[in-house]
C-alpha cells in the first residue's frame, strides 16, 4: 500500500510538468524533455486521450484521488494490525504469567510484572507503530528515488548523497535516545514496584509516618525518569528541527547545480525537485520514526527479557487426570530447601481422605512451605508427594487445584458484592440459596444479613470495609461453595476474636469428616481434635503424631501448648 501511495503520488506530480508546459507554451513537449517520466503521457495518449489541459488535469486529479484511497487503506490497515499486535502481546504475556510456576512468580519483582504488563505493552505498541511507519517511509523513499532517477539520474545521485549526509547527523541522536529509553524502562520498573508496595502497606506506612520516606523515593525515581524523558524529547525536537533546513539545503544545492553547472531547463528541474522534496521528506521521516522507535526500544528489551524469563519458568501442566481425591495423599521422605536454607527434612506423613491434619511449629519452621508442596506450587528437592498413588507433579495441576480450597492468612476479598465474592462470578446471580448455604456453614450468614444490602453489599475496594474475621469467614464460605475435596486453612483463625474463633472451631469440627482438612494453626488449641499433627521445627526436624501423643513425647510441643494456655 505504501508502494501504491508513493507511485500514485509520483504519477500525480509527474502531471505538473505537462501542465507547466501547457500553461507557458500552449503545447506539450515530448521526448527527452520530460525525462523518462514521459512514458506516463505516452500511455495516456495510447489509450485514446488527447494531450490537452483537460486530460492532464483529469489525470492529475485521478492520481491524487487514488493516492488518497491507498492512503486511507494504509492507515486503517495499520491501526487494525497495531490493535491486533497489542492484544496478542497482552494475551501472550498474560498466559505466560498464568502458566508460570509459583517459584518463578515469588522470585519476580512485582513492579516489573505490573510495569511490563501495563505501560511497557503500550510503549512496545508505540515502537511497533514507529517501526512500521519507518518501513512505510522507506518504501516511499525508494519509490521517489526511482522516480527522481527516471526524471533525471543526476538528481538521484544528489538524493543519495543528501540522505547519507543526514544519516551521519542522526547517528549520535539515535545513540543518545536509545540509552535514555533503556534508563526509562528500568526506572519505571522501580517506580511501579514502589507504588505497589506503598499501596499494599499504606496503613502501616501512614501510621508510622514512613509514607513520607517512601514518597521521597518514588519522587526521586519519577524525577530521574522525567530527566531521561526530557532527553528523548530534546532528541526528537532536534530531529524535527533540523529536518527542514537540511532538506532545503539539499534542494538549494540541487537547483544551483542544475541551473548553473548543467544549464538544465526549469520544467524538468521543478519535477525533479518535487520528487527530491518528497524523497528527502520521506528520508527524514524515516529518521525521525527511527529515533522515536529508539525512544521506546528500551521497553522492547524489557518486554523480551520478561517474556523469556516467564517462558523459562513455566509450570509443566501435568498429564495424569484428576477427578477427585479417592483415598489419600502420601508425603514420603520430603526434602525442601530455599537455595541453601533447609526447610523440610525427610518428612513423611499420610493424609487419608476425610482426615483433618494439623500443621504446627514456630514461625519460619516451614508450615506454609509444606502446604505449597502439597498443592504442587513448589517442587521438592527429594522425596515425593503421591495423590492416590500418583506423583503430584504429574497430575494435571489445574484439575487438582480446582479441588483444593485455600484460606490464607490474608484472606482474599475481591472488589464486588458478597455474592460475587462467594460464587466468584460463576453466573449463578439468580440463585442465592447455595451462596447462603456456604455463608451459613462458614458462620457468616448472620453478619451478612445485617449488612445494608445483605448478600448484594459491595465489599473490597470501593466497598464497605470488613473486619479481619469477617473477611476470613467470607473466604471460607467461598471455598465451601466450591465444594472442594481438600480444604487448607492457613492461619485461618488468626484474625478472629475468641467468639468467632470458637464458631470457626465448631465449623472445623463440623466439616471434619466431610472433606480433607489441612489446618495450619498458631493456636495449638485449634488442633486438639485433629487426627494428626505435623509439628515442625526450624531447620527440618519434625514430629508427626496425635495431639495427646505429642503432649507426652515432645518437650517443645508441651512447652508451646503451656505458653499458649497462659
Ligand atoms: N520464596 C522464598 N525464598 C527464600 N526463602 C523463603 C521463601 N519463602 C519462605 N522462605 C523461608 O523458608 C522458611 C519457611 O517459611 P514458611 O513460610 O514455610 O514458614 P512458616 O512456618 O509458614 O512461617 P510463619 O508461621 O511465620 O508463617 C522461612 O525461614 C522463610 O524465611
Amino acid at each position: 500500500m505504501s508502494l501504491l501511495v508513493a507511485i500514485m503520488d509520483g504519477f500525480g506530480l509527474a502531471m505538473f510538468l505537462p501542465l507547466l508546459q501547457l500553461v507557458s507554451n500552449g503545447s506539450m513537449a515530448t521526448g527527452e524533455r520530460t525525462g523518462e517520466m514521459g512514458f506516463i503521457l505516452e500511455h495516456i495518449e495510447a489509450i485514446g486521450f488527447r494531450p490537452d489541459l483537460t486530460t492532464v488535469l483529469l489525470f492529475l486529479l485521478m492520481f491524487f484521488t487514488l493516492k488518497g484511497v491507498a492512503r486511507f487503506g494504509l492507515d486503517y490497515y495499520r491501526v487494525i494490525l497495531q490493535q491486533r499486535f497489542a492484544n496478542a502481546l497482552r494475551l501472550r504475556n498474560l498466559n505466560l504469567l498464568v502458566g508460570a510456576s509459583y517459584g518463578k512468580f515469588a522470585d519476580a519483582h512485582s513492579g516489573t510484572i505490573q510495569n511490563t504488563l501495563s505501560s511497557e505493552v503500550v510503549r512496545v505498541n508505540q515502537a511497533y507503530l514507529n517501526y512500521f511507519q519507518l518501513l512505510q517511509y522507506l518504501v516511499m523513499t525508494i519509490v521517489y528515488a526511482v522516480l527522481a532517477y527516471l526524471a533525471n539520474p543526476r538528481f538521484a545521485a544528489i538524493v543519495v548523497v543528501g540522505g547519507l549526509l543526514s544519516n551521519v547527523a542522526f547517528k549520535w541522536i539515535n545513540r543518545t535516545t536509545r540509552a535514555a529509553s533503556s534508563a526509562i524502562s528500568r526506572g519505571m520498573n522501580v517506580y511501579q514496584g514502589l507504588l505497589i508496595e506503598s499501596v499494599a502497606s499504606f496503613k502501616y506506612l501512614k501510621a508510622t509516618g514512613l509514607l513520607e520516606r517512601f514518597s521521597r523515593k518514588v519522587s526521586t525515581t519519577i524525577r530521574e525518569a522525567e530527566a531521561q524523558q526530557r532527553r528523548i524529547g530534546l532528541m526528537n525536537a532536534v530531529t524535527y528541527a533540523v529536518r527542514e533546513p537540511l532538506i532545503v539545503l539539499v534542494v538549494v544545492t540541487a537547483i544551483f547545480v542544475q541551473l548553473m553547472v548543467f544549464g538544465e531547463g526549469i520544467g524538468l528541474i521543478i519535477l525533479s525537485l518535487l520528487f527530491f522534496y518528497r524523497a528527502l521528506t520521506s528520508i527524514t521521516a524515516v529518521q525521525s520514526c527511527y529515533n522515536q522507535f529508539l525512544g521506546y526500544s528500551g521497553s522492547i528489551g524489557n518486554l523480551i527479557a520478561f517474556t523469556e524469563e516467564m517462558k523459562g519458568g513455566q509450570e509443566p501442566p501435568g498429564s495424569k487426570p484428576f477427578t477427585g481425591l479417592r483415598d489419600r495423599i502420601e508425603v514420603s521422605h520430603l526434602d525442601f530447601r530455599y537455595r541453601d536454607k533447609q526447610v523440610l527434612k525427610d518428612l513423611s506423613v499420610q493424609i487419608n481422605k476425610y482426615d483433618t491434619i494439623g500443621i504446627a511449629g514456630e514461625s519460619g519452621s516451614g508450615k506454609t512451605t509444606l502446604v505449597n508442596l502439597v498443592t504442587a506450587l513448589l517442587q521438592p528437592a527429594a522425596g515425593m508427594i503421591r495423590v492416590d498413588g500418583v506423583d503430584v507433579t504429574e497430575i494435571v495441576k489445574e484439575d487438582y487445584r480446582r479441588r483444593i480450597g485455600y484460606v490464607t492468612q490474608e484472606a482474599q476479598v475481591f472488589s464486588g458484592t458478597i455474592h460475587d465474592n462467594v460464587a466468584l462470578w460463576d453466573g449463578s446471580d439468580k440463585n442465592d440459596e447455595p451462596v447462603w448455604e456456604a455463608l451459613r456453614l462458614a458462620h457468616a450468614a448472620e453478619f451478612v444479613r445485617s449488612l445494608p444490602d445483605g448478600i448484594s453489599t459491595r465489599i473490597g475496594i470501593n466497598g464497605i470495609n470488613l473486619s479481619g474475621g469477617q473477611r476470613q469467614r467470607i473466604a471460607i464460605a467461598r471455598e465451601l461453595y466450591r465444594k472442594v475435596d481438600i480444604l487448607i486453612l492457613d492461619e485461618a483463625t488468626s484474625a478472629l476474636d475468641s467468639q468467632s474463633e470458637k464458631l470457626i472451631q465448631d465449623n472445623i469440627d463440623h466439616l471434619a469428616g466431610t472433606l480433607t482438612l489441612i489446618v495450619i494453626a498458631h493456636r495449638l488449641s485449634t488442633l486438639r481434635k485433629v487426627d494428626k499433627i505435623v509439628f515442625l521445627r526450624v531447620g527440618g526436624d519434625h514430629e508427626v503424631d496425635t495431639f495427646a501423643n505429642l503432649l507426652k513425647s515432645s518437650g517443645d510441643f508441651r512447652k508451646m501448648v503451656a505458653l499458649q494456655a497462659v
